[in-house]
């Protein structure tokens, strides 16, 4: 099929200085804009060039006389996009591994993205970045991820510009120009690209959906939510709807909103095309699925075989799906990493079936509710007028659960393991609940990578950067049901659209020039005729954490993996670009990277290692970085960077982890001033966190407590013998550090984080309770939960105390909390110089 650019064509050059953008009279060149409607008259509309965003002011075509008796009116045209731009459904689960959707031969039920398929095509060659906000960034600027300041994610962004986590505004979203050529825009769901030191009440938000060219948010910020108490925001307020509403998920609650907003544009406003930018939590940890999803799913007694049978079924299914092709190799176990099924005892068995159970319920319902949307685009009638993108995964199935799953990812993120028995004992029936911030055991994100190996954060092989994609498109893609096997990437999505909406990559946007994108289209694809042709991608460069690979013109050279990905403070490669051994691979003739030929090609290889240098330089890859515990604690500039004293005099909640005086590694005081009245008082003083880890400072029946919730698996807590009685009182809360503190990772030296320290508990001056942490918290407390002043949001640190919102009943005056950061001595420097010498690779 030809695409038709209506009004727009590649070779159009840009309109005269100072005319209007639409303005035929005064543009030089040959772009003709699409005019509806007589020129001047309200009901006139028009397309742009869209070489300048926002559009130039059209000149004014009317008349002006001293009385408006007899002048001519002239109003603008409206902007709207070419005649045949469809609307645009642009759907994106998270961490979905390439063989776990029924789609692409999985054995969970995944009808939406069926449809999808079945009503347009299946792409089987289709790449992301391997992680989450890297592919975000590159998806919605047509943008590499390094190009677009997300080498890596916001959580462990650092001050270079390919891992700043700051999309410049050199690269306007495919947001900003659809909506600046006359759609409707909106996001749901999951953005994890606001900088997470830009994510608090004061923004800057000019990196949230608002500044990026979204009319309309409603979702969540970070790397992932509960779906049952969420960090959610409307636009940029945050807003808690599960409040009292104890059946609320966020994963239906995102599909109902979604269609009450595209209900509405088709009310108000039905011939104005939307470009709806779908993502939900699903399937990241936490996997919240609801109880009738879960009962459901574990019905079908999908996995009672283990997972390596799982790996040979859903292989079997691909081939017979013609998703991978009938002489692909599958992949071998890597026996040196991962238990086989066999060698496990009974009760890891039936934990790990529950495990996965819930899993795939996730992913079953998300998918429900995604079919849910597509089902309304069609209730609307505008099905057939529709560009559906929908991508299986943001990048592969995750392993940031540990090898043996957690009901706690906190816990797992900050490098500790919970034994199988406690997890059956405690978490096995609430597996899923609220109770739980869950995640699979390892081998099952293994296995739904099928027929590749490794996973999610793994750049280098195909099981970290392959997606099932389908793409549907009524009007216009005829071959229902085709298969495409030209290779992609998802930089290539941003292009895509523009082709098909006709509109022209902005080559200016807020008089910033503008870079240019990186992808190429995929349209060629939707027509039958070109169902074979040689893809349009040549080349392609993949890095994630110091893990890269190269492909060009389907060969493909990738480095070995170094660490694990589920080794998330583990040894790290300390010279990422020259310690590492090189695989290489014909993916035409070896589809699953199974045949590493770099022995026989050596000349091959090192063109191949040459290009990726090439494209590393070009696209702000460099320096590279293995390191992921030291990222992750690294300071950066957010709003507290550089204060070590903080004073609140008024009840306040939302701020999140990034933009928040963080209390871990370091000594700290708190001293809260407050006023109890008569009738005794009650409540939060301050919070971060909840239930999967945190820390409270409140009373309850009067008792002054501070509690350190060790990722749910402990709690320690300091409690005043006696209720205070009314009137003024100081209570203060001292924690002295044992450790070095942070500054131990710059010598890639984890002994200065996570140790012990001595609290004291004072009232009045008075000291009422003293106790030691054997351990604290070493990385990160509960990322979807904030810094509460006054009352808590999201979950309790202790369910056993208290409800939230729990707010203060007495008068708090003032609340001051100083940071002691320690400092390493001279000496202190010297030992771990000397430790570093002796321990090459070792973070
Ligand atoms: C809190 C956190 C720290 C981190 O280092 O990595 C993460 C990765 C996450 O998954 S992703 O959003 O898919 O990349 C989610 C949360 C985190």
């Amino acid at each position: 099929m030809v695409m038709t650019s209506p009004g727009w064509s590649q070779d159009d050059s840009p309109p005269a200085a100072g005319s209007g953008g639409s303005n035929a009279g005064t543009a030089k060149s040959a772009f003709v804009p699409q005019v509806i409607g007589e020129l001047g008259s309200p009901a006139a509309t028009t397309t742009i060039d869209g070489k300048q965003l926002p559009a130039p002011a059209e000149k004014f075509g009317g008349k002006i006389k001293d009385n408006a008796a007899q002048s001519k009116a002239w109003w603008a045209p409206r902007i709207v996009p070419p005649k045949e731009a469809p609307n645009v459904l642009l759907i994106m689960t998270d961490d979905v591994g390439f063989g776990a959707p029924s789609t692409f031969g999985g054995v969970i039920p995944t009808p939406a993205l069926d449809r999808i398929g079945k009503a347009g095509l299946r792409y089987t060659q289709f790449h992301s970045t391997s992680l989450c906000s890297p592919t975000r960034a590159a998806l919605i600027t047509g943008r590499n991820h390094h190009s677009a300041g997300f080498g890596v994610i916001s959580e462990q962004s650092t001050g270079f510009p390919g891992y700043n986590s700051i999309i410049e505004k050199d690269k306007a979203t495919i947001g900003r120009i659809l909506k600046d050529n006359g759609y409707s825009t909106s996001w749901f769901g999951k953005d994890h690209n606001v900088p997470t030191f830009q994510a608090s009440q004061v923004g800057p938000f000019d990196q949230w959906p608002i500044g990026m060219g979204f009319d309309y948010f409603y979702g969540f910020v970070g790397g992932d939510t509960s779906q049952w108490q969420p960090n959610l925001y409307r636009q940029t307020t945050p807003i808690y709807p599960y409040v009292d509403n104890p059946e609320w998920n966020l994963t239906t609650a995102q599909a109902d909103d979604a269609i009450a907003k595209l209900n509405q544009l088709n009310q108000i406003d039905p011939t104005k095309p939307f470009f709806c930018y779908y993502v939900p939590g699903g399937t990241h940890a936490p996997h919240h699925a609801t109880p009738e999803w879960i009962k459901k799913i574990s019905d079908m007694h999908l996995f009672d075989e283990g997972w390596n049978e799982l790996r040979k079924t859903i292989f079997a299914n691909q081939k017979k799906l013609g998703v991978i092709p009938a002489d692909a190799k599958l992949t071998p176990w890597p026996d040196d990493l991962l238990k086989h099924w066999d060698e496990l005892t009974a009760d890891e068995k039936k934990l790990f079936i529950r495990q996965v159970e819930v899993y795939a319920a996730y992913l079953a319902y998300t998918d429900h509710e995604i079919g849910r949307v597509i089902q309304a685009v069609e209730d609307m009638g505008k099905l057939d007028d529709t560009l559906i993108i929908y991508i299986s995964g943001d990048n592969g199935g995750s392993v940031e659960g540990t090898q043996v799953g957690t009901p706690n990812e906190v816990a797992a993120f900050n490098g500790v393991e919970v034994p199988v028995e406690l997890q059956l004992e405690k978490f096995y029936d609430v597996w899923g609940s609220d109770k739980t911030y869950n995640h699979m055991a390892v081998p099952w994100s293994w296995s739904f990578c099928t027929p590749y190996s490794w996973t999610k954060q793994v750049a280098s092989h195909l099981g970290g950067v392959r997606q099932g994609m389908c793409v549907s498109w009524p009007a216009k893609i005829k071959d229902a049901g085709g298969i495409r096997h030209q290779f992609h990437h998802v930089i290539d999505v941003v292009p895509t659209i523009l082709e098909t909406a006709g509109i022209a990559a902005p080559e200016e946007v807020d008089g910033i020039p503008q870079k240019p994108i990186e992808g190429v289209s995929f349209a060629y694809t939707f027509d039958e005729s070109n169902a074979n042709a040689p893809s349009t991608h040549k080349t392609q460069y993949f890095e994630m954490m110091g893990d890269h690979a190269i492909y060009h013109e389907g060969w493909m050279a990738s480095t070995k993996v170094v660490r694990p990905p589920w080794e998330i403070v583990g040894a790290v490669n300390q010279d990422p670009v020259n310690n590492v051994t090189w695989e290489l691979f014909d993916l035409t003739k070896d589809w699953t990277q199974s045949n590493d030929i770099a022995a026989e090609h050596p000349e091959k290889l090192e063109e191949m290692k040459a290009l990726f240098l090439e494209e590393a330089r070009k696209y702000q890859v460099l320096p590279l970085d293995a390191t992921v515990a030291t990222r992750l604690v690294a300071p950066r500039p957010n709003i507290t960077a550089g204060r070590t004293e903080f004073t609140y005099t008024q009840p306040m909640t939302g701020v999140p982890q990034g933009d928040s005086p963080v209390l871990i590694n370091c000594s700290y005081s708190i001293t809260a001033d407050i006023e109890v009245p008569e009738n005794g008082a009650d409540g939060m003083l301050l919070t971060s966190g909840g239930r999967f880890g945190g820390y409270g400072f409140y009373l309850l029946k009067g008792k002054p407590v501070f509690l350190w919730n060790l990722v749910d698996l402990k709690r320690q807590r300091w409690e005043g013998p006696d209720a205070l009685a009314p009137g003024k009182h100081v209570l203060e809360f001292e924690f002295t550090y044992d450790g070095m503190g942070m500054g131990t990772l710059a010598f890639n030296n984890l002994s200065g984080i996570g140790q012990s320290g001595i609290g004291v508990l004072k009232v009045d001056g008075k000291e009422v309770a003293t106790g030691k942490l054997p351990h604290t918290i070493p990385l990160i407390l509960q990322w979807d939960e904030t810094f509460d002043i006054g009352s808590d949001t999201g979950t309790p640190v202790d369910d056993k105390d208290y409800k939230t919102p729990f707010a203060f009943t007495g008068k708090l005056n003032k609340l001051t909390l100083e940071l002691q950061r320690p400092n390493l001595s001279p000496a202190d420097i010297r030992k771990l110089e000397a430790a570093q010498r002796n321990n090459k690779a070792s973070e």
